[in-house]
């Protein structure tokens, strides 16, 4: 296999201004296919910026975007999409009065040209309503189904959200904090499911929490004021010295 074809993603001198204040700065960032990649670096770092590059829903001032070797610098991103890249939604793009199921069909329609013509062929409705019922039991949903979403509990929510972003079926897939404000017992059970989420694809995760990030993660970038800071194995960039400062330099600030 040639190198490009091992990598799923790749930033060189990424780049992003915004006025006069470099919040990505000259990165190079590579994520091998198969690969689970961690993002950390304390508040303000770029990671938000980063995933909104990566995802075309920030255009970069300068440097490039490669994903499995193909140019997609200031694609759009129904563009990005469309080559196999997705990212989780937020919670505040769930319909609070829809069902889950009702949500994850959503999601899926929004994937098929026909749009509501769609839905008036009974043979595919029912192909879809497959994939529905397959998606709601792979994120555990599958008692919850016909439960309106504002009823649901927070990390219920979180896997409604990864739901839909696997009714993409993408090859990369980008979790924006998946474990953000969970309590422990829904952060164990999320490590398992982005976990088995993730085989037989490519996953870029952002996280605060190193417990996630250390039983998930094969790979961590540390970015600190924009810039990378330092790469690799977990263990090896946990042990930083370099990192260690810029964690402990967040402490004091706090
Ligand atoms: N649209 C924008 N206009 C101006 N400045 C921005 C914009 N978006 C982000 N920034 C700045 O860029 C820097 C990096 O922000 P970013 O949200 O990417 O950091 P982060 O690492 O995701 O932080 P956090 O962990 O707090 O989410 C911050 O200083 C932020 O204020």
């Amino acid at each position: 296999m040639t190198t490009s074809g091992r990598m799923a993603l790749r930033t060189q001198a990424l780049t992003k201004v915004f006025r006069g204040f470099r919040a990505v700065d000259s990165v190079d960032l590579t994520v091998h296919k198969g690969g689970v990649h961690a993002l950390v670096g304390p508040n303000g770092a770029g990671k938000t910026t980063l995933f909104n590059l990566l995802t075309g829903f920030v255009a970069p001032t300068s440097g490039t975007i490669t994903v499995f070797g193909e140019d997609i610098t200031g694609k759009q991103p129904e563009q990005v999409a469309r080559r196999g890249v997705a990212r989780s939604f937020q919670i505040t793009s769930l319909f609070e009065n829809l069902t889950s199921r009702e949500q994850v069909e959503l999601a899926l329609q929004g994937l098929t040209r026909q749009g509501f013509r769609f839905w008036r062929s009974q043979k595919l409705l029912g192909r879809h309503r497959a994939r529905v019922d397959e998606l709601l039991a792979q994120v555990g949903l599958t008692p919850l189904a016909d439960k309106p979403v504002g009823l649901l509990a927070y990390g219920q929510k979180r896997a409604l959200e990864l739901a839909l972003v696997l009714a993409l079926d993408p090859q990369v897939m980008l979790l924006d904090e998946p474990t953000a404000g969970m309590g422990i017992e829904d952060v164990d059970r999320t490590i398992e499911l982005v976990r088995r989420i993730a085989a037989g694809r490519t996953v870029v995760f952002v996280d605060h929490n190193m417990h996630v990030v250390g039983s998930l993660a094969d790979r961590v970038t540390v970015l600190q004021q924009g810039k990378v800071l330092a790469e690799g194995a977990y263990d090896e960039v946990r042990n930083d010295e370099r990192v260690i400062t810029a964690y402990l330099g967040e402490a004091d600030h706090a």
